[in-house]
């Protein structure tokens, strides 16, 4: 069973999937842009995609915009992610980079949540895991494979072996070439949550995998990604119509639970 993790005001892991807005600009200007448009829009937290920055390895630069994002999100959680070339993202960086950017930003205590891409260099990622929430933030570990989805076993065991990261919450995503991948995934994380408290987020990317991008609160997804302006992976919908598809099928399950 799902244990929920609480962020400000905002709980992760129980009833509608929380909206993450990404921030996919390369200047401070533009990243704040879209803060503005992702607070507006009523996104539930947002998420600063670093590897876009232009200024990704001057520190006083990311401090900068932290900075300024947590003026404009006020309560709204910030979660801080670099997606690098391997998993999908746009930068290629050192490990050694990548954990003195990520330690950087966890020190600087404005993030809420820090996405550590943990099924490489898994020793090396474990001690960053811990570091970084020794600074106070949660730790998403993250996993994206965007050629194909492996079996449903495989998938069930690559999120036993992010567990043993020791990350906060979970997350997986895959790319489907078919229904069965998407039954794959979903199946995988509904196994998961069974033997697992932490929350979990997982989607099958692209226009077969959108239903997983709706339907988290019946297979054990706590967190969706919804675009204000770009989007940062493939199958992501506008947040007005994922709020209103998300909220419809929530009305159902709750007239399911009346009936039971
Ligand atoms: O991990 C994820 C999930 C994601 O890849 C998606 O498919 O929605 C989008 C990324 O911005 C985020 O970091």
């Amino acid at each position: 069973m799902t244990k929920p993790i609480q962020i400000k005001n905002l709980t992760i892991g129980a009833g509608i999937p929380k909206i993450c807005v990404p921030l996919t600009g390369t200047t401070r200007e533009k990243i704040c842009q879209e803060a503005e448009d992702a607070k507006k829009a009523a996104a539930d937290l947002v998420e600063w995609r670093a590897d876009f920055f232009e200024e990704l390895m001057n520190p006083e630069a990311c401090q900068n915009v932290l900075e300024a994002l947590a003026e404009i999100l006020g309560e709204t959680p910030l979660l801080f992610t670099i997606r690098t070339s391997e998993e999908g993202g746009n930068i290629t960086i050192s490990l050694e980079d990548y954990a003195a950017c990520n330690i950087n930003i966890a020190k600087g205590k404005k993030a809420d949540l820090v996405d550590v891409e943990v099924m490489s260099n898994s020793e090396e990622k474990k001690k960053l895991v811990a570091e970084l929430q020794k600074e106070g933030v949660k730790v998403i570990a993250s996993s994206h494979d965007f050629h194909k989805t492996d079996s449903q076993e495989v998938l069930l065991n690559r999120f036993r072996e992010m567990e043993k990261s020791g990350a906060d919450i979970l997350k997986m995503a895959v790319m489907p070439h078919g229904f069965e991948d998407v039954a794959a995934i979903m199946e995988a994380t509904n196994a998961m949550r069974q033997e697992c408290e932490k929350p979990l987020v997982s989607m099958a990317m692209g226009s077969i995998g959108s239903i997983t991008r709706i339907s988290g609160e019946n297979f054990g997804s706590g967190i969706t990604f919804g675009t204000v302006g770009a989007a940062s992976a493939p199958g992501q919908f506008p947040i007005g119509e994922l709020r209103s598809l998300l909220d419809a099928l929530h009305e159902k399950n709750e007239e399911d639970e009346l009936k039971q």
